[in-house]
């Protein structure tokens, strides 16, 4: 059995380089910028006001001074003319600032009579953004790059309408096994409903994949080789179940026999050890998911969710960790990595769920995180710090 990091490297090792695509702003979020994005013009282009008031010298900024307004410089509309000594222009927010002018008084600081204003006693000349005081011309936003939404409002305020992208990797999800009916479906005595689908689909499409179900296959050779077949264009396919070494589990002697290369069966973790990986004979990378629904899930989010990140080219990275106190003593580890289902308490420490068997959906929804406990970890104390993957807030 290969741990858990190599199991990892050798699915990065896998995947495919992404393509680009080009896409209009609003669709950009949560995509992969590919392409670096350069700003058109500086921002501001010129010096602008950051306040509405009056524009003036700052020499000329004493308290008690009476200066005569010549003009206006608002937003879209700047002031031709030049300001010369005494004089001031009324000034908008975001305004160009007059030629002539190297500052802006507030009008909470002025006091208006006719066509002069009078300066206050602590009336202060500043208030202006420098050209370029944002970023200037042919400033660059780096890629690759998992884009959210300030990001657009930056990319926009370069000029630019659309961004090249990563295409969104198409991963087919097929459930297996005799046992499973579609929830709204009718089980006989025997059967459940399937489930792992629809969680894997929701942290697919919160990645930025395009997953797509494929109908239950039932535990024969001929199903699934059917069901696979619908999935040749996918970029990835994503099986669950039959991965174990029961009678009934076909997955690794189905897809070899089809012509897939396994790279990986079986992976030194808890739970997902039945976890197998490979390459379909038509180009899409294959992981093979444990039947369980927590060991489908927790791969999900510790092989799956990397794999698609670094589809979409970035970074080859496993799930992010935090390190967390313990709310409770766990117990020395065993031979596989762990990661037990837990939850965080009101003063930040993480507290280890009771019950830990990879069939419990309710625990694993009611989870927030996973405490990761290495192979033959020690045991440890209330208030020991422990690696920790959350599961929410993060996909
Ligand atoms: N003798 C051994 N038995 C098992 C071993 C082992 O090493 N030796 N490993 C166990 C471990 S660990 C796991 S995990 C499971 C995984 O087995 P499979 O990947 O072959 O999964 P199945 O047998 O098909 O199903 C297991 C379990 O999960 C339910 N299931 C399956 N698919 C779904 C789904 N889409 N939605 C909801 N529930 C699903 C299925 O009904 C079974 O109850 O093997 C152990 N056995
Ligand atoms: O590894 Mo299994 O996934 O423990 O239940």
């Amino acid at each position: 059995m290969i741990s858990v990091a190599e199991a990892l490297d050798r699915l990065f090792a896998l995947v495919p380089p992404p393509q680009q695509e080009e896409v209009p702003l609003v669709q950009a979020h949560g995509r992969v910028l590919l392409r670096p994005v350069t700003a058109r013009r500086s921002q501001p282009p010129f010096a602008a006001s950051a306040m509405d008031g009056f524009a003036l010298r700052r020499a000329d900024a004493s308290p008690g001074a009476r200066l005569r307004i010549i003009g206006e410089s608002a937003a879209g509309h700047r002031f031709t003319g030049h300001i010369n000594p005494g004089e001031a222009t009324r000034i908008l927010t975001g305004a160009p600032l007059p030629d002539g002018a190297d500052a802006v008084v507030i009008q909470e600081e002025v006091t208006r009579e006719g066509d002069s204003i009078v300066l206050s006693p602590t009336a202060v000349a500043a208030h202006v953004r420098p050209e370029g005081n944002d970023f200037v011309a042919g400033a660059t936003l780096a890629a690759p790059r998992l884009l959210f939404p300030m990001d657009l409002a930056l990319i926009a305020s370069f000029g630019q309408a659309s961004a090249v992208v990563a295409r969104r990797p198409e991963v087919a999800i097929l459930s297996t096994g005799d046992e499973l009916v579609m929830p709204g479906g009718m089980p006989s005595p025997d059967q459940i409903f399937a489930a792992n689908a629809f969680g894997l689909h929701a942290l697919l499409r919160g990645a930025g994949a395009r997953p797509r179900l494929l109908p239950v296959a039932g535990d024969t050779p001929g199903a699934l080789r059917q069901a696979l077949a619908l999935a040749e264009d996918a970029d990835l396919i994503v099986t669950i179940g039959g991965a174990s070494v029961g009678d009934h589990d076909l997955i690794a002697p189905v897809v070899t026999g089809m012509g897939a290369s396994l790279d990986f069966h079986r992976v030194a973790m808890r739970p997902g050890k039945p976890l197998l990986a490979g390459r379909m004979p038509h180009g899409a990378v294959l992981l093979g998911l444990p039947g369980n629904p927590v060991s489908a899930l927790v791969c999900g989010v510790i092989f799956l969710l990397p794999v698609i990140r670094a589809m979409q080219g970035l970074p080859a990275a496993p799930a992010p960790r935090v390190r967390r106190p313990l709310a409770r003593p766990l117990a020395a580890g065993g031979p596989r990595e762990h990661y037990m289902r837990a939850r965080h308490g009101p003063d930040g420490s993480v507290e280890v769920m009771d019950r830990q068997d990879s069939s419990l959906l309710t625990v694993l929804a009611e989870a927030d995180s996973l405490v990761v406990q290495v192979a033959g970890a020690r045991p440890l104390q209330v208030g020991d710090m422990a690696d920790v993957v959350l599961l929410r807030g993060t996909t």
